[in-house]
């Protein structure tokens, strides 16, 4: 059922609480990276140009349920006053008279920033009487917090139950828009990129795909335990033993699917785990390569990276989920640079699954070159997943007339 929008609000006038995602990195009190806090500012000015009363409320970290200084939303506040270049009022509490004080004493068309909803354990908890007092008088809810859809919390789900009607921002309808809608019929050659440290982390998304994608290349950590369950000799690389059954599994699975499932024909190698290293790469591992006793695959080949560019070459849809080595190390990362490279040079429609591709991408600056890059990582494994992340399911149907929630 097609969940309501911002679109279909009349906020003019009216105090609106909009969940955003302003989980962002923080060094010594400064921002390090705020592209969570610019992807919600089209949600935030529609609202505001709408003549709303914003209230905003976000999490920060993973604080224990209690006010901590080092998780405040302060800095954001500051941040987001830059970049809509308005004040945004920041109110150090999330419920209680503070709050209710500043909201009440707003203008249509201002903005508050209420602190950290993870600082009671109300939120977590998605205890309803902590939602009822973060909704306060506000008669509409918009979610926007991609990042945390995912979580079935006070400020994510709960409200929903008090609101009159809840809507999606921007921000999910396109996260939507690609991690669902241009993977429900993909443009076929349909190829899935999966890399990462475990195999155990990405079973359900790769059953699920199993069902669509007509390739997957596989790299990272997770390549090496299925590498290992073909009976190649790994060394001392990072492996999950007790995943070479569930691995054989899925490539039996995988065969009689007829999909193709392709793993690296050869990895990179070092012998030492630090940072300037030197590395080599094995022989293809249908030449009789292996890696060498006490030798780590840190990254996919030479010749898997060859092999991968020409089948992504050929893509019409790719989805990315997972570097193919430790990226974060210069000298580890040629496998990831290349691929994202590749991916940047195709013209198929290019989707990254947020978490550390995202960052990769980054990294390698072809991000812009990319047609989507997910701002959730275990939100969009969840919906690639296939399941309904809660933040979601709870908003209002677009047909209801909205009257009942
Ligand atoms: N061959 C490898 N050996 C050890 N770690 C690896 C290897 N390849 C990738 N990694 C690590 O996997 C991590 C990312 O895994 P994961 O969290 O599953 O990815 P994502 O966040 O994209 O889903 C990175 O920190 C990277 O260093
Ligand atoms: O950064 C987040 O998730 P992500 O690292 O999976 O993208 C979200 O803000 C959710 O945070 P949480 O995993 O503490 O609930």
């Amino acid at each position: 059922m097609a969940k309501l929008t911002v679109r279909d609000l009349d906020v003019k006038g009216k105090e609106v609480l909009m969940r955003v995602d302003f989980n962002v990195p923080l060094k010594d009190g400064e921002i390090t990276n705020d592209a969570r806090i610019v992807a919600a500012l089209p949600t935030i000015k529609f609202l505001l140009d709408g003549g709303a009363r914003l209230v905003l409320c976000s999490h920060l970290g993973r604080p224990k349920n209690e006010p901590d200084p080092a998780f405040s939303l302060k800095p954001v506040a500051v941040r987001l006053s830059e970049l809509l270049g308005k004040e945004v009022k920041f109110v150090p509490a999330a419920i209680g008279p503070e709050a209710e004080a500043a909201r009440a004493s707003m203008k249509d068309g201002d903005v508050v920033l209420l602190e950290n909803v993870r600082f009671y354990p109300g939120e977590k908890r998605n205890d309803p009487e902590f939602a009822k007092a973060l909704l306060g008088n506000a008669t509409l809810f918009v979610n926007d917090a991609f990042g945390t859809a995912h979580r079935a919390h006070a400020s994510t789900e709960g409200v929903t139950h008090f609101a009159e009607k809840s809507a999606m921002g921007f921000l999910i309808e396109r996260e939507l828009e690609y991690l669902e809608g241009k993977l429900e019929n993909p443009e076929k050659p349909f190829v899935v990129i999966m890399g990462g440290a475990k195999v155990s982390d990405k079973i359900e998304v790769l059953s699920k795909l199993m069902e669509k994608a007509d390739t997957f290349l596989i790299g990272g950590a997770m390549a090496n335990t299925f590498l290992a369950a073909e009976g190649y000799d790994l060394g001392a690389s990072k492996i999950e033993g007790d995943k070479l059954d569930l691995a054989r599994e899925i490539l039996a699975n995988a065969k009689a699917k007829g999909v193709k499932f392709v793993l690296p024909a050869d990895v990179r190698v070092t012998m030492k785990f630090e940072d300037g290293a030197e590395t080599f790469c094995t022989a293809p591992f249908a030449e009789g390569g292996k890696v060498p006793e006490g030798g780590m695959a840190i990254d996919i080949g030479d010749k898997a990276i060859e092999e991968f560019s020409a089948i992504i070459k050929d893509a019409k849809t790719v989805l990315w989920n997972g570097p193919m080595g430790v990226f974060e190390m210069d000298c580890f990362a040629k496998g990831t640079k290349e691929i994202a490279e590749a991916l940047a040079d195709s013209s198929a429609i290019s989707i990254v699954g947020g978490g550390d591709s995202v960052t990769a991408a980054k990294k390698f600056k072809v991000q812009d070159k990319l047609s989507f890059c997910s701002t959730g990582g275990g939100a969009s494994l969840e919906l690639l997943e296939g399941k309904v992340l809660p933040g979601v399911g709870a908003l209002s149907d677009k047909c209801c007339c909205c009257k009942q929630k």
